[in-house]
């Protein structure tokens, strides 16, 4: 039945099959891998769905009740296949929608099902064996509820294998991912917040380096790069990373992005002091206001995510500000700048740019690090925040981010210096955080690209560089007992990716495109998409 074509190309399929009560023409174009058929009702709406977005495909009992209605009794037995796909709608958020064809002929069916089936397969990236650790106390509380109700069935209808862990104490799921047969699964899934990506994110990089033989206190070490994939389910109290990468915090949104099998490339900063490795950063690595913020909702956890409301509050009421250098690399290698009007969208040519760049200098050393001979810059001050993001840190908080045109993937952070300045002043900064004004269209609030920078506190020089945790006690105990100095003699803390380090002054470094994630960044919202949606709000009336 099959057509004949030249060798090497594949046929394509056209039928008249059952859709609900009446007949329409299905297509597959298994050269192209798109599928396609025009709704008999709907005003005779045409859909196109690539089979990089069939989640998956299944031959179909009918029921008795639809074997009962209209057309089916005509015939003795109706044979049905059933395709599950992605439907974009607004936002980027993603739902799994269905469609059954039928027909009379079983081979014909057969047929249909065999072919997409066989599309599927082709699907070299997606992945097939996942470990999932749950975090059942982060965010609302909600991981394991969610994953379990709206992930692990898109999970099983898409035939992927699970070991899931259920985290009993921070640190489970990374010291756990130091121990596993790692080869063995295709991608890492974490379900719960920014601090649990962290973690799982910890153990990988770590775990890649251990059995690499990479120091990772070494501060100029080259580091392996990590292929296994991480897929973020949120479930968390800000979400960050999982917004800045697909557009929304949505676990079915990210639990579709996992199942199509996409990857999308991170920078990863690391964070030394005194040549002792102390974290890994992906989003947000925050001193003064972001810092002070987490320290003291660190103590509230039982008001779940409404905490950095709260904290915040108190902190922006405190209005420390802190003294310090900082000193930085420019990142001259890469093509934008954060004043840049476009944000980073999946495909960015910038960051396509520093893949290239990346790859050559692999080339061209191996894994031998070239010595870094570029220019330093030093800049003094008294701060109210120190933010250095490598992605834009857009949440639903702060939809465009911290620093909207920061990039995933091009091998640098935004260094966002705030200095000393009024209440008042740094309200409007932080409001502008929040809205589509320019958050750095001011004198007092500074933004450079860097890939590297080194900051310590005025504290922290005037103990020696070698700042001991002793003495930092001492001089925060002695600004407790004068309440009269305005406490900006004591340290801050730094918020990393929404963990405290212990240490104030730190040396980081970005690694371009160190890990991946199950994401392709933040799609274009193209015209063709405002009549996409328009039809799947139809689709669901
Ligand atoms: C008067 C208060 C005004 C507040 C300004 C609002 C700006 C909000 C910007 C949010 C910054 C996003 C960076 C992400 C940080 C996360 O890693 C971290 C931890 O997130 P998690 O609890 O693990 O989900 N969250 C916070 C708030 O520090
Ligand atoms: N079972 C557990 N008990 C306590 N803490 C945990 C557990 N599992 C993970 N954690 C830790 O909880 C912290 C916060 O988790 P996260 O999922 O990011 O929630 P949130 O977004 O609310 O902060 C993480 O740093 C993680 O290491
Ligand atoms: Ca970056």
């Amino acid at each position: 039945m099959e057509q004949q074509l030249p060798a090497g190309r594949r046929p394509r399929l056209v039928s008249s099959l059952g859709l609900g009560q009446r007949c329409c023409e299905v297509t597959l174009d298994q050269e192209r891998g798109l599928l396609a058929w025009r709704h008999p009702r709907r005003g005779g709406e045409n859909y196109f769905v690539p089979t990089s977005e069939i989640i998956a495909v299944e031959e179909t009992e009918l029921n008795k009740k639809q074997r009962n209605t209209g057309k089916w009794q005509k015939l003795a037995k109706p044979h049905a296949f059933t395709v599950y796909y992605v439907k974009k709608a607004r936002n980027h958020r993603w739902w799994c929608r269905d469609v059954t064809f039928w027909c009379g002929d079983e081979n014909l069916c057969n047929q249909w099902t065999q072919a997409l089936k066989e599309l599927l397969e082709m699907q070299k990236c997606r992945p097939k064996q996942l470990l999932v650790y749950i975090n059942p106390y982060g965010g609302k509380r909600q991981g394991k509820k969610i994953y379990e109700q709206k992930v692990a069935p898109l999970f099983s209808l898409a035939s992927i294998s699970t070991d899931v862990v259920i985290t009993e104490h921070a640190n489970h799921a990374k010291d756990n991912l130091f121990e596993v047969n790692i080869n063995k699964y295709d991608g890492v899934v974490c379900v719960g917040g920014d601090g649990m990506f962290s973690e799982v994110m910890h153990g990988l990089i770590g775990r890649m380096q251990k059995d690499s033989g990479i120091d990772q206190n070494n501060p100029k070490a080259p580091l392996v790069q990590c292929n296994i994939r991480i897929g973020i389910i949120p479930a968390g109290s800000t979400d960050c990373v999982c917004y800045s990468t697909v557009g929304i915090s949505d676990p079915v949104t990210s639990a579709l992005h996992i199942i199509v099998g996409d990857s999308q490339p991170l920078d990863v900063s690391s964070v030394h002091h005194n040549n002792t490795f102390l974290k890994y950063s992906v989003s947000l690595l925050g001193y003064g206001f972001y810092g002070d913020i987490l320290k003291d909702s660190e103590k509230k956890r039982w008001m779940g995510p409404m905490r950095y409301d709260y904290s915040g509050f108190k902190t922006f009421l405190s209005h420390h500000y802190y003294e310090g250098t900082i000193s930085f690399q420019p990142a001259k290698h890469t093509l934008g700048s954060p004043r840049d009007k476009d944000s980073c969208r999946t495909g960015c040519y910038i960051c396509k740019e520093s893949e290239q760049q990346l790859a050559e200098q692999q080339k061209k050393c191996g894994l031998k690090h070239e010595e870094d001979e570029e220019e330093w810059k030093v800049i003094k001050g008294k701060f109210l925040a120190i933010n250095a993001v490598n992605m834009s840190c857009a949440c639903p908080r702060s939809p465009k981010g911290l620093s909207p045109a920061a990039h995933l993937a091009d091998g640098s952070a935004d260094l966002i210096l705030v200095r000393k300045c009024s209440r008042f002043d740094f309200l409007r900064h932080l409001v502008r955080n929040t809205n589509q004004d320019d958050q750095f269209d001011f004198s007092f609030v500074d933004v450079y690209r860097v890939k590297s920078f080194q900051f310590t506190s005025k504290l922290s020089e005037d103990n020696g560089s070698n700042v001991t945790d002793i003495g930092k006690k001492r001089f925060g105990q002695f600004c407790r007992d004068h309440p009269a100095c305005c406490c900006n003699i004591a340290d801050s803390t730094w918020n990393c990716d929404g963990e405290t380090l212990d240490s104030s002054a730190i040396e980081v470094r970005v690694h371009c495109q160190l890990m991946k994630l199950f994401a392709r960044g933040i799609e274009e919202n193209c015209k063709d998409e405002a009549a996409y949606s328009h039809s799947s709000i139809e689709h669901l009336l």
